[in-house]
């Protein structure tokens, strides 16, 4: 291997997805039934609507052998001989005929109805459930495996719904209903035909485990792609700026062949189906012919006998080479389901518990309780935190990077609860509130600003829906915004894409800010933004703070010493401790870390 194949493979390592591994479990009708609660609303239309018109085709189609080969050949023609009788018997299997046509049409419409409506409402299902998950479950997962799970998995699903459940009880009946003509017609001949049966039983259920593994390797290799392309076009600048597109596009190729490749395994498994089913309709005819011509030679049977079961043969194996298939789609359905319960089950861990208290107002009062807190088993985040922050002040969280002070605004929020120790508001512990009461009273003011597809007025609104225009344009004149947006195209009415691309960082940073004060909230958490911008935008960006900040409990994860030195209270963090704490003058009497960092940063400044 060349050194230049061998570094874009160890760079190749960076793309990996934890996220989708085989759930391997053994077909269950638990999981089928549970698929089926999704119909249950449409119980009184759609489905026995269908119902009834499947029942009435296929009443039909099992009919009109008997009325072809029993009444028209035996009777009619051998038997009595009566032209006019037959020309009515045509008559009424041309009407029968019709009437089947009819019927199909409508089935098709209900179920196709039916099937667009479950699909409709397990996906809307699904979409709220996730929606209310905690961050602990998206810290786990990439969007695109969550992405593939809304959208595909739901969709694979749509056959099932659709065509699966009419048809597979169309197909039972049908089944049955031949059955037991067949053998009421002549059970020497039905017993013959049915020797074939085991040797389809044996295809269906040798295949069957391996078509359902190679369908769900088909999902994961979906996931991994809807990942990559996720994450590849997310981070398309970066890929430019550092010159990895091809080893984007390398990587790319190899997801989208073991896509291809797990596809054509799968459609290849999936095809040897239907090839056994023929051979077995092959084998069922050939015993027809010889057996049948057989027992009519000893008058056993008569013509119009075997001609109602050549009819009736025909019709035998297509529902069961369906059934077949239909074997399948449910295996591919029990992988999606199975996946979609996967996410369904996940219980958000940040809940409310019964009679949690509600938020009608908030001081603003916090506190942290000897607070500990680990994202997962092995490094503790925040240890040993203890807080006091009175209603209205303004304390600034200081420190290394990955100190812990973003854990500690995650705590305040309740995005997670501490392991140890608790947090409170107002004196309450954040286990025991209402979520959505409690964080109605605080807003977020992320480092990245977080600007959604829509117009400025609109992304401004995301603070406080209610807001009439008149309040959106007040709040982005207090925080210095309205100057730039009325330079835009359309003003507040300017579409701005998913990400705030058109807008500079200080703009989105203003119209986070406008965001945040059209909340009005209680306890404002910001994340100060690290980038750099100019002395200007600095100063309004500083004015426009000083408006947000006034009368509320503030939180800032402070980067810049003129934020820092107006702050009441300035706790300065270390691998999740408390080191030092105080107001500005405090601690650099103390000369400390604190003095350090300041002295840094002063120092930087003057260079
Ligand atoms: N979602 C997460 N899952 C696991 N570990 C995490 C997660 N978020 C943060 N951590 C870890 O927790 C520690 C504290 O992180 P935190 O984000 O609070 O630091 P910070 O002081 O805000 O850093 P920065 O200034 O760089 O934003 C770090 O060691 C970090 O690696």
């Amino acid at each position: 291997m060349t050194q230049e194949k061998q570094n874009t493979n160890r760079h190749l390592t960076r793309f990996h997805y934890s996220t989708e591994q085989v759930i391997e479990k053994p077909f269950n009708w638990k999981q089928i039934w549970r698929l089926l609660t999704y119909v249950k609303p449409y119980t009184k239309t759609y489905l026995p609507g269908a119902f009834i018109m499947m029942l009435l085709s296929t009443v039909i189609r099992l009919a009109v052998p008997i009325l072809i080969g029993k009444v028209a050949i035996d009777i009619i023609i051998v038997e009595k001989k009566d032209t006019r009788l037959l020309i009515y018997l045509v008559l009424a299997i041309t009407l029968l005929y019709l009437i089947n046509y009819i019927a199909n049409i409508y089935r098709i419409k209900w179920v196709n109805l039916l099937g667009q409506n479950v699909i409709y409402d397990l996906r809307k299902h699904l979409f709220t459930h996730v929606q209310k998950l905690s961050h602990r479950f998206f810290d786990s997962r990439s969007a695109g495996s969550i992405l593939v799970r809304i959208m595909n998995d739901t969709n694979s699903l749509q056959d099932i719904f659709t065509n699966g459940i009419i048809n597979l009880l169309m197909d039972i009946i049908t089944l049955a209903g031949i059955i037991m003509i067949l053998f009421s017609l002549s059970p020497k001949l039905a017993l013959a035909i049915m020797i074939v049966l085991p040797l389809m039983f044996y295809i269906s259920t040798r295949l069957r485990r391996d078509i359902r593994r190679s369908w769900q390797h088909v999902r994961i290799q979906q996931s991994r792609m809807n990942s990559h392309l996720n994450e590849s076009i997310q981070g398309i600048r970066i890929t430019q700026a550092f010159a990895q597109e091809d080893e984007n596009i390398a990587y790319f190729n190899r997801v989208n062949t073991d896509n291809f490749n797990s596809w054509r395994l799968a459609t290849k498994k999936s095809a040897k189906f239907r090839p056994l089913v023929e051979l077995s309709n092959a084998i069922g005819t050939v015993i027809l012919i010889t057996y049948g011509a057989y027992l009519i030679l000893q008058q056993d049977i008569f013509v119009g006998t075997f001609v109602s079961f050549a009819f009736f043969l025909g019709m035998f194996w297509e529902p069961i080479s369906r059934l077949g298939q239909m074997y399948n789609q449910l295996l591919m359905a029990m992988a999606s389901s199975e996946r979609i319960f996967e996410y369904l089950d996940e219980k958000p861990i940040i809940h409310n518990k019964k009679n949690a208290y509600k938020f009608d107002h908030m001081d603003g009062h916090i506190t942290f309780d000897n607070v500990q807190f680990s994202y997962d088993d092995e490094r503790i985040a925040l240890q040993d935190i203890s807080l006091n922050i009175k209603a209205g002040e303004t304390v600034a969280l200081v420190g290394h990077t990955g100190s812990g002070k973003s854990t500690i605004a995650n705590l305040i929020s309740r995005f997670y609860d501490p392991t140890k120790g608790s947090v409170k508001i107002d004196g309450h512990d954040l286990r025991d509130t209402d979520l959505r009461s409690m964080r109605s009273h605080i807003s977020v003011v992320l480092q990245e600003t977080f600007i959604f597809s829509g117009t400025i007025m609109e992304n401004i609104r995301f603070g406080r829906p209610t807001a009439t225009d008149e309040e959106v344009i007040k709040a982005a004149k207090v925080v210095g915004a309205h100057n730039f947006i009325q330079r835009l195209p359309y003003g507040y009415d300017t579409e701005v894409e998913e990400r705030g691309s058109i807008l500079s960082a200080g703009e989105r940073q203003l119209l986070s800010f406008a965001r945040a004060l059209l909340a009005n909230p209680t306890i404002l958490i910001l994340d100060e933004a690290t980038a750099s911008i100019d002395t200007e935008t600095e100063v309004m960006i500083q004015q426009a703070l000083k408006r947000l900040l006034k009368g509320r409990t503030a939180i800032i994860i402070a980067h810049r010493l003129s934020t820092i030195r107006e702050a009441d209270q300035i706790y300065v963090l270390e691998n999740g401790h408390i080191l030092e704490s105080g107001n500005h003058q405090q601690l650099m009497d103390q000369r400390g870390e604190y003095f350090r960092l300041v002295k840094s940063q002063f120092d930087m400044l003057q260079a």
